[in-house]
C-alpha cells in the first residue's frame, strides 16, 4: 500500500491554546485540491484562527497541520506561503497606506502581489507581469480601474483589487477572510460573482472563505464547515451541512435556511 495522498489542507486532532484560553480543540479537517469551502460560525468561534493555520501563519499547539503536503513546524513557512493567497478584507493590506501615499494605481497594487511586497519593486516586473495584472483586474471585473488611484477606489473596488493582488502570485490555495465585510449589496454581489467566476475558470484553485452570512456563500461552494466554541460542529458537502437544523445549533437560535438558484439565505424562525 502506498502513502495516502495529502489533501490541500489537512488538520488532525488540532488544538490552539493561548494562556488561559482554548481557541481551537480537537479539529479534524481535510480540504481536497479544487474544493471550495465556506467556514461559518458565531463571533469568536475560532474561524480566523482556523484560517491562520491553513494560511501557514500560525502553528497549532497540538496535533498536525499539513498544507500543500508540507507539515507545519517542519518546513520554511515563508516558502509555503508563496503558494497561498490570503485576503482579509477587514484588515488593510500591509502598508496599504504606503501605496496610497505613493499614488499607486489599482494596477500597481496588483503588481505588488507578484513580489509579495508592500511597495512596487519595478525591476521585478516585466511585460508578462504587467499584462497578467491587467488580465487579473479583468477577471475580477475591474478592467477599467487599472489606472485609477487605489486610494480613491471604493470599498467594493478595493475588495476585488485585493483578490486580484492575491492571485498575482498564482497561488494554489486562496483564503478569503470575511471578504464581503462592509460592502453594500451591489459590491457584495459583484465580488460573489467574481469569486464564482474564479472557481469556474480556475478548476485547480482551492478556496476557503470565512463569512458570517449565508447570503454571502458563493453558488460554486462545494463544502461547508461550521465552527462553534472552538470546535467543529459539522463539516462536509455544502447541501448536507447548510441545513436549518445545523445552522440553528451552530448559532444558538431557531433558524430557517433557504436555498434558491444556488444561493443561500437564513432568517430567525418566528415562534
Ligand atoms: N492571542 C489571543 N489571545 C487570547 N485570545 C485570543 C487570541 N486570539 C484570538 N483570541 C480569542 O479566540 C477566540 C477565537 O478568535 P477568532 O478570531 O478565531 O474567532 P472568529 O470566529 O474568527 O470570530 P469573528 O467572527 O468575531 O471574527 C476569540 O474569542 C478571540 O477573542
Amino acid at each position: 500500500m502506498g502513502e495516502p495522498v495529502p489533501g490541500a489542507v489537512e488538520l488532525s486532532d488540532v488544538g490552539v491554546r493561548v494562556v488561559g484560553r482554548t481557541l481551537l480543540a480537537g479539529v479534524d479537517w481535510r480540504v481536497e485540491y479544487g474544493e471550495h469551502w465556506v467556514v461559518l460560525g458565531p463571533n469568536g468561534a475560532g474561524k480566523t484562527t482556523l484560517l491562520s493555520l491553513a494560511a501557514a501563519v500560525r502553528h497549532p499547539t497540538e496535533g498536525a497541520v499539513t498544507v500543500l503536503g508540507q507539515r507545519l513546524g517542519r518546513v520554511d513557512l515563508r516558502e509555503l506561503r508563496r503558494h497561498i493567497g490570503l485576503v482579509a478584507a477587514s484588515q488593510r493590506l500591509v502598508d496599504e497606506e504606503l501605496l496610497e501615499e505613493e499614488q499607486a494605481t489599482a494596477h500597481t497594487v496588483v503588481l505588488t502581489g507578484h513580489t509579495g511586497t508592500s511597495v512596487p519593486l519595478w525591476d521585478k516586473y516585466g511585460p508578462a507581469e504587467h499584462e497578467r495584472a491587467h488580465l487579473l483586474l479583468a477577471d475580477l471585473g475591474c478592467k477599467d480601474l487599472a489606472d485609477r488611484l487605489f486610494r480613491v477606489c471604493s470599498q467594493g473596488e478595493r475588495a476585488r483589487i485585493r483578490v486580484a493582488r492575491a492571485l498575482m502570485a498564482d497561488p494554489v490555495i486562496l483564503l478569503l477572510d470575511e471578504p464581503f465585510a462592509g460592502l453594500d449589496l451591489p459590491a457584495r454581489e459583484d465580488l460573489i460573482t467574481a469569486v464564482e467566476n474564479l472557481a469556474e475558470t480556475r478548476p485547480a484553485l482551492t478556496t476557503i472563505t470565512v463569512t458570517h452570512h449565508l447570503e454571502e456563500v458563493p453558488a460554486t461552494t462545494t463544502h461547508a464547515l461550521l465552527v462553534r466554541d472552538a470546535r467543529i460542529q459539522a463539516s462536509g458537502p455544502v447541501a448536507e451541512i447548510l441545513t436549518g437544523e445545523n445552522l440553528s445549533e451552530c448559532f444558538g437560535r431557531p433558524l430557517r435556511v433557504d436555498h434558491v438558484d444556488g444561493r443561500w439565505s437564513a432568517r430567525a424562525l418566528r415562534v
